[in-house]
């Protein structure tokens, strides 16, 4: 979707809403909210349109050639809107005021700030900053245009967090609640169709062949690797949902795979079977990093589902966010939410696979985690020194799935790696388990190509790395790396 829509689609829901003018209060607050911190979005995707093909914001303004003066003036627009709008309490004013202030500093390349707020990880990021700027010299302050897009796009999201955190009573307040809550609404017919094909799957479990069976994991694979094409990020908030049959869209979706290591992935997860029988094997347990909530979250809890009742895995553990994260990314609130939402469909494969996970939970075979790790900019080959004890959770699994785009960039450190450069060189010794990356491409990094393959796509589709058409299941394992001969 081009910016022009987006800006469309947001003011036609502002004036909806107005004219509707039926808000309640807590109605009012969200649609704030939402309008301000989406204006803030969208001046990062449109200003630094081309940001995706440079490694900081300044590179990305030399690109791009948008006059600033236009989004500022379409945001100072959004502001001024919502202010005449809702009269406001106080605390509102304030996280409207300190949002504002940091759309400024974006605009104008300020320094970045310190983190103020005394939460558990505010050191931990302050600490980071000072990294970078150690990495930048005394020269000059680390600053919105000049510091990694990685980073400072993880910082903006945690600004805005700060924010909020700062002004009780609405410092829990998740301003991405509506547009998650949509995401899930709106892709009902594919959610029932994805419950219904889970069901019939359990139906026949006991007399399924094992090439059966790997059909279909592959294809649960492939869901919940295109379920990541529904994030509200890319589309800065606007609606992105599923509609068709998710199982009845793979074949055609089967070349946009640019790699495609699902059968390293199957290998894993039926050896630990396997020798599971012998008795050889104790740990079982398959972990998922989610991304994003509404239809993505749930082709990630059929995929579970189907580990489980399958016998591939004994337990699966989830990784969600602290915090409202890229827009749409997966809470616990969120978590627990799509839970219940699916438990109460009127639909009975849907009813039954809500109920389903609800026991998982109960029992224990699933569990959901989150660890503040996930909300920092740190590239992933810093955990084992920076967060020790999740790098050791991870350890204990013997695959971990990592969904979607962001996911990706901290794997790979988000650089502008050459497209062959193995997947494991771009781990630089990430390496807790075996791991495998699940993602759409929307951002400007992809290594594990054949030779020429980037130069193809690049003639053929030039916006290939970032407009969520193409999709990468890529596999690494310690074992493989043992395996691999020496250069
Ligand atoms: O991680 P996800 O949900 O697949 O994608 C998040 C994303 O859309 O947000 C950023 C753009 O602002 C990019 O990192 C990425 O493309
Ligand atoms: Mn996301």
């Amino acid at each position: 979707m081009g910016n022009a829509q987006c800006f469309h689609g947001l003011f036609q829901q502002y004036n909806t809403n107005k004219q509707k003018n039926k808000h309640t209060k807590e109605k009012q607050v969200v649609d704030k909210f939402q309008l301000v911190t989406v204006s803030v979005l969208l001046l990062i995707k449109f200003e630094f349109e081309s940001a995706a093909s440079a490694t900081t914001m300044a590179a990305a303004k030399a690109a791009s050639g948008v006059p600033p003066s236009l989004s500022a003036k379409v945001i100072g627009y959004v502001v001024r809107k919502v202010d005449d709008f809702f009269e406001g309490i106080s605390a509102e004013k304030q996280a409207i005021s300190l949002l504002s202030k940091l759309r400024n500093e974006m605009q104008t390349d300020k320094p970045l700030l310190e983190l103020k707020d005394d939460l558990p990880d505010t050191e931990s990021w302050n600490q980071y900053m000072q990294r970078q700027q150690n990495q930048l010299g005394d020269q000059e302050p680390v600053s919105w245009f000049k510091s990694p897009w990685l980073y400072v796009e993880c910082y903006m999201y945690r600004r805005i967090q700060e924010a909020i955190w700062l002004n009780p009573p609405i410092n829990n307040f998740d301003f991405f609640n509506e547009g998650k809550t949509e995401s899930f609404f709106e892709s009902q017919q594919a959610v029932m169709a994805l419950c219904t094909y889970l069901g019939d799957i359990q139906k026949s479990m006991e007399t399924l062949s094992e090439n059966q069976l790997s059909e279909c994991f592959n294809k649960l694979l492939q869901v919940s690797l295109w379920g990541n094409r529904c994030d509200l990020s890319i589309s800065a908030g606007q609606k992105n949902s599923q509609k068709a049959s998710p199982i009845d869209s793979l074949n055609s979706l089967q070349s946009f795979i640019l790699v495609d290591d699902s059968n390293m992935v199957w290998l894993t997860l039926n050896s630990c079977r396997r020798s599971e029988g012998s008795g050889k094997k104790t740990a079982d347990r398959v972990d998922i990093v989610l991304d994003n909530a509404g239809f993505e979250l749930i082709t990630d809890l059929v995929l579970a589902d189907f580990l489980v009742s399958s016998g591939l895995a004994r337990q699966v553990h989830f990784h969600g966010k602290c915090f409202p994260w890229f827009v749409s990314d997966v809470t616990a609130n969120d978590f627990q939410w799509t839970i219940r939402q699916t438990m109460a469909a009127n639909h009975k494969w849907m009813c039954k696979s809500g109920f389903q996970w609800q026991s998982y939970l109960k029992e224990g075979l699933w569990c959901y985690h989150d660890h503040p790790f996930w909300t920092q900019p740190h590239e992933f080959c810093d955990m084992a020194a920076d967060a020790p004890d999740l790098y050791a959770t991870l350890q204990e699994a013997d695959l971990v799935l990592f969904k979607g785009d962001l996911n990706y960039r901290k794997l790979t450190g988000d650089r502008d790696w050459p497209h062959t450069v193995d997947f494991s060189t771009a781990l630089r010794g990430f390496e807790p388990s075996a791991l495998c990356s699940l993602r759409t491409l929307k951002a400007n990094v992809q290594v594990g190509l054949q030779p020429g393959q980037g130069e193809k796509l690049t003639s053929q589709d030039p916006s290939w790395m970032t407009n969520g058409k193409y999709a990468v299941i890529q596999f690494q394992s310690p074992k493989l790396e043992k395996n691999r001969p020496q250069d």
